[in-house]
């Protein structure tokens, strides 16, 4: 058994989270740059946790511009062991209405703009997503919801988009009736498939703020709407937050879905052709595979 160590990433309007004991915003230093913001360490119920607001106090980065690379790997030398995303999302879904949350399952990943490894030219890895999300973390966020009286639903998937724009009425149709995305958002890739590179669970919690621009009755997105179901987003989304440290427990056994032994196998590179300088990036994320 090991520590548990909650992470949370908030998004769009959710900037903090309450009732941490011995609550402190630390500076985190990464080789991966700087982080979104400092992060918000204490502990709830006897759980320690870390909380880093994705786009900085203040919204202070875009989608494009969030420091995906430098999040991970901070919340990876905090000692993170499961991260939970919480983010503002559209919906293709008539049933998947504004206020609803939806525990996120699978990812399109159309982003075009931003670095998605931590690996590459000295030293190669290739992990699977094929199942990007762990499903211990999913179970315990839609427990949690339920517990916090939010209206839930279990499985979905996410269409990562560049953005800052939102989509075009062709896009959102093809997204929904091609496709059979059920969510859209633009900030969960690369962050999934950073975290898996980084041997975390990763669970992602859609807050819906809209129907993107699909439904008839609701025309184009309108971001002054977003803003007004995110402020009751996210108290629900702390309230959800609240209730996971007693659902994780203090202490961990190994992953059963195996995301934390993600890099078991995945390095390519021969030990004697690797780069010293990426390797020594890396000691955070891949330490325990590169030793
Ligand atoms: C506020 S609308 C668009 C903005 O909100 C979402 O951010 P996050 O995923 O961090 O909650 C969406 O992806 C866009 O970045
Ligand atoms: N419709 C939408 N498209 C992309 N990101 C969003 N975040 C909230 N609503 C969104």
């Amino acid at each position: 058994m090991t520590d548990t160590v909650i992470g949370i990433i908030g998004g769009s309007g959710v900037y903090d989270i309450d009732g941490l004991q011995g609550a402190t915003w630390q500076s985190v230093d990464s080789p991966w740059g700087n982080p979104s913001d400092d992060i918000l360490t204490g502990t709830l119920d006897g759980v320690k946790m870390a909380f880093l607001p994705r786009h900085g106090r203040g919204h202070v980065h875009s989608p494009t511009t969030v420091p995906y690379r430098a999040n991970i790997d901070a919340l990876k030398r905090l000692g993170v062991t499961d991260v939970i995303s919480v983010s503002a999302c559209g919906s293709f879904r008539e049933e998947m209405a504004p206020g609803d949350f939806v525990i996120v399952d699978q990812f399109i990943d159309r982003t075009f703009a931003r670095e998605k490894s931590f690996f590459g030219t000295g030293c190669v890895a290739h992990v699977s997503v094929a199942h990007p999300t762990c499903p211990r973390l999913s179970d315990a966020c839609e427990v949690a919801a339920k517990e916090a009286g939010i209206t839930v639903h279990k499985g979905g998937t996410y269409l990562a988009m560049e953005g800052p724009q939102f989509s075009t009425l062709a896009e959102s149709r093809m997204y929904r009736e091609v496709w059979n995305c059920d969510v859209i958002g633009m900030t969960n890739m690369p962050e999934a498939k950073l975290a898996r590179e980084a041997e975390l669970c990763y669970a992602s919690v859609a807050m819906i703020t809209d129907y993107d621009s699909w439904h008839p009755d609701h025309g184009e997105v309108d971001v002054t709407e977003i803003i007004k179901t995110l402020t009751g987003n996210a108290d629900k989304a702390r309230n959800l937050v609240a209730r996971l440290p007693a659902l994780l427990g203090a202490n961990r056994n190994p992953c059963e879905h195996h995301c934390d032994r993600a890099l078991e196998y995945a390095i390519l590179t021969a030990p004697d052709a690797r780069d010293p300088a990426l390797v020594a990036k890396l000691d955070a994320v891949a330490g325990r595979v590169l030793g």
